[in-house]
C-alpha cells in the first residue's frame, strides 16, 4: 500500500489538500507541517514519517520560491532546503543502514540550463540543484545505498507561484522585470500534470539515476544532454 505525507511550511494549504485527497485515498494521505530552511523540522518530518510508516521510498523535494528581492533566501530555500532533505532522508533511506533504497526527485527548472536576466539567484538555485543531483547519482556507493536521484526541469507550469507573482504586480519585487515576467507568463503553460507523469516515469524507470529531465510544452520529456570534459 501507498503511503503519502505531505509536508509544508503553509498548514492551511497543506491541511486543505490533505483534506482533499483523503476523499480518494482516505487515511492514506497525511500532512505534516515542514519549513525545509529549518534543519530541526526536517528532521522531525522525516524521522514521524519514519515511525509513522516504518520506511521513505520516494521523497519529492519540490519546495521552492521566486524571490529576486531575496537571493540568499532563494538559495537558502530553493538550493539548501533540497539539500537538507535529501541529506535527511538519506539517512532513513540506504540500504545499507538499514533503510530500503528509493528515489529522492528535485524540482529544478528549465531556467537552470536556460539562464534568465530576470531572475538570476532563481536561476543560480535551479542550476546548483541539476549540479547536486548529477554530482550525487554519480557517486559509486549508489550500489550500496541504492537511493537513485533525478531532477526535473519544468518551463513555465500554471501554478499558485506563478500566480502569485502576477497578483503582486511586481511590487515585491520577486522578478527583476515584471513586465518581463508578464510577458513570460503569457506564454504557453505547462500543466501540473505533465510534470507529475514524468515524475512518476523516474519513480517505475530504474535506469535513469541522475536525469535531469527537461519538460516544456515544445515537446515531448527529455533527458538534459550535458557536455562531456
Ligand atoms: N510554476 C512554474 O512555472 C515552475 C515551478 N518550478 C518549481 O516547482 C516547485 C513547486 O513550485 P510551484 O508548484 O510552481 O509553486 P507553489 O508556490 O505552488 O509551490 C511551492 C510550495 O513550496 C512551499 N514552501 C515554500 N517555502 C517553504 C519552506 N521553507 N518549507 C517548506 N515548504 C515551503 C509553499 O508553501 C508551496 O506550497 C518549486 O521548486 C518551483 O521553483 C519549476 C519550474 C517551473
Ligand atoms: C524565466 C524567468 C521568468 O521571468 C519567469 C519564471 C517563471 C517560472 C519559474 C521557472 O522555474 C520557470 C521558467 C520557465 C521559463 C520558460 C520560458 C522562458 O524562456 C520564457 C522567457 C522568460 C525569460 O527568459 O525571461
Amino acid at each position: 500500500m501507498q503511503l503519502v505525507i505531505i509536508a509544508d511550511i503553509d498548514a492551511a494549504k497543506g491541511t486543505s489538500t490533505t483534506s482533499e485527497l483523503a476523499t480518494e485515498y482516505a487515511d492514506n494521505v497525511t500532512f505534516i507541517e515542514c519549513d525545509v530552511t529549518n534543519q530541526e523540522s526536517v528532521e522531525d518530518t522525516l524521522g514521524k514519517a519514519k515511525d509513522t510508516y516504518g520506511r521513505l521510498d520516494i521523497i519529492s523535494n519540490n519546495a521552492g520560491a521566486m524571490m529576486e528581492n531575496d537571493p540568499i533566501g532563494t538559495i537558502n530555500l530553493n538550493l539548501c532546503g533540497v539539500i537538507r532533505v535529501a541529506a535527511v532522508a538519506m539517512s532513513y533511506m540506504r540500504a545499507d543502514k538499514g533503510g530500503s533504497g528509493g528515489i529522492i526527485i528535485n524540482t529544478a527548472s528549465l531556467t537552470g540550463v536556460k539562464p534568465s536576466y530576470n531572475c538570476p539567484a532563481y536561476c543560480a538555485s535551479k542550476s546548483g540543484v541539476i549540479g547536486f543531483t548529477r554530482s550525487f547519482a554519480m557517486n559509486p556507493d549508489f550500489d550500496l545505498h541504492k537511493v537513485r536521484m533525478n531532477c526535473l526541469c519544468p518551463g513555465m507550469v500554471d501554478t499558485p507561484m506563478i500566480q502569485g507573482v502576477l497578483d503582486e504586480d511586481g511590487k515585491e519585487g520577486r522578478v527583476l522585470n515584471f513586465d518581463r515576467f508578464r510577458y513570460a507568463a503569457n506564454l504557453p503553460q505547462l500543466k501540473p500534470s505533465a510534470v507529475a507523469d514524468v515524475f512518476i516515469d523516474l519513480v517505475e524507470n530504474e535506469s535513469k539515476n541522475g536525469a535531469a529531465m527537461l519538460i516544456t510544452v515544445e515537446g515531448p520529456p527529455r533527458d538534459i544532454e550535458f557536455p562531456i570534459y
